[in-house]
């Protein structure tokens, strides 16, 4: 860990999964009712996975892209407030000014918005006969940093492909985030061969 960073306190951390169908409204009340239990459950951050309002795939991000703040991040941001937590709000396809980008928003326990973070890295693969998928066909890239305090520690945000770049990590941790976070949607292509040996390269 960077000589920067100051002490960590303790915390109790809620990573959800949650199922994805055609039906926004449906994605949305799913993840609202997960962020309610995972505070009832004591937890004082809750993170959403990457796509959580929308199927996954490059054909879905035109009709289910939405402006922030808009209808999806009203509900993290109730989400955050009636539960006194943080949320990372995994992501959702966000439209603005003509383009579409991969966009986590993170708010504080009194609901108001503190960051958003633009997809850096877009996922363009293709693995013969296993899998294609080119987010940069629809999507635009971010090219910001997003950190955020909090009483326990500072935050880095990254979301699923930005973890495989160690320099994004690397910046994060001498900025003194002591806790880097990606909200994600692997496949079960490179999910199996990268995901769990990412997360040990990231930590340190
Ligand atoms: O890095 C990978 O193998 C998967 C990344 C991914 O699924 C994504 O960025 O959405």
């Amino acid at each position: 860990m960077s000589t920067l960073a100051k002490t960590m306190s303790k915390f109790r951390l809620a990573v959800i999964q949650l199922q994805v169908t055609a039906v926004k409204a449906d994605n949305l009340s799913r993840a609202r009712r997960l962020v309610n239990q995972a505070a009832a459950q004591g937890s004082q951050m809750v993170l959403l996975p990457e796509c959580f309002n929308s199927p996954y795939g490059t054909s879905f991000f035109s009709s289910y892209g939405e402006r922030i703040p808009g209808e999806s991040t009203q509900v993290l941001s109730e989400a955050a407030k009636e539960n006194k937590v943080y949320v990372v709000g995994g992501s959702i396809p966000e439209e603005d000014g003509g383009k579409l980008y991969n966009s986590c928003t993170v708010f504080g326990p009194d609901g108001e918005m503190i960051l958003k973070h633009r997809k850096i890295h877009l996922f363009d693969i293709d693995v013969p006969g296993k899998i294609r998928f080119q987010e940069s066909e629809t999507l635009s890239p971010g090219s910001s940093l997003s950190m955020f305090e909090t009483p326990f520690c500072k935050v880095g945000v990254g979301i699923c492909y930005d973890m495989r770049f160690a320099e994004l990590a690397q910046i994060y941790s001498r900025k003194g985030c002591q806790l880097l976070v990606y909200p994600g949607a692997f496949n079960m292509t490179t999910g199996p061969a990268h995901w769990e040996l990412l997360q040990r390269g990231r930590s340190d």
